[in-house]
């Protein structure tokens, strides 16, 4: 059984893959207590394997976005065996510290200040930027480098810091922007 926050479908808001459908599976609970988490993900409900697939199944889209709370914490090959054998596209959206399946299609990493990465793959970095040194996150291997403002706060902020270090790109919270979940 793993622990779920809630299964939903939206698009996915954020980073390279933002404007794509997608349902989500929150997973409960995370390692890490970022002081800026946008999250409540602590309650949830036990779901098997069985289930899970087939709430996934009821929308029509192929990506399946694996989030949380720290989705490394409950996933695990036979989940994602699972999810590809009914055809999906299985991205995880992660804070990097935990190994996940060697499987999943598409890793999203958001690294978190003062975390040793384990994570082995990564296609995507995206942080949230606060105002810390970024500069290091640029050393991971990864497809593309995004910036992602805080909440939607701080977005002059994070343009003015991308057009000074154009190695990044910009992720915008676009859900957020047109009140979708
Ligand atoms: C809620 S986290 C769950 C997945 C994983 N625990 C992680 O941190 O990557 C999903 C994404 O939202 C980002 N995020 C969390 N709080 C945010 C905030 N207040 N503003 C912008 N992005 C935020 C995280 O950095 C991560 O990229
Ligand atoms: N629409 C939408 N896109 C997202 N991309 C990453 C999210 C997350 O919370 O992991 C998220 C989310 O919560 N909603
Ligand atoms: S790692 Fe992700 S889910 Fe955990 S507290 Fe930080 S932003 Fe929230
Ligand atoms: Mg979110």
């Amino acid at each position: 059984m793993r622990k779920i926050n809630e299964i939903f479908y939206s698009l996915q808001g954020e980073g390279a893959h933002a404007g794509t459908p997608a349902v989500f599976v929150r997973f409960s609970g995370c390692n890490l207590k970022c002081i800026f988490c946008d999250t409540s993900h602590e309650s949830g409900t036990e779901m098997g394997d069985e289930e899970i697939i087939e709430e996934v199944c009821k929308y029509p889209c192929r990506m399946v976005i694996m989030t949380g709370g720290e989705p490394g914490l409950w996933i695990d090959d036979a989940l994602v065996d699972l999810l590809h054998k009914a055809g999906k596209y299985v991205a995880v959206e992660t804070n990097g510290t935990q190994v996940l399946p060697e499987a999943v299609d598409w890793v999203t990493c958001s690294p978190k200040e003062g975390t040793v990465l384990r994570v082995r793959h990564i296609d995507e970095v995206k942080v949230v930027y606060i105002g810390q040194d970024v500069s290091p996150y640029l050393l991971i291997e990864a497809k593309e480098h995004f910036l992602q403002p805080c909440s939607c706060q701080n977005t002059e902020e994070v343009i003015e810091y991308i057009k000074k270090h154009p190695q990044w790109r910009l992720s915008l919270q676009t859900h957020k922007l047109i009140n979708i979940p």
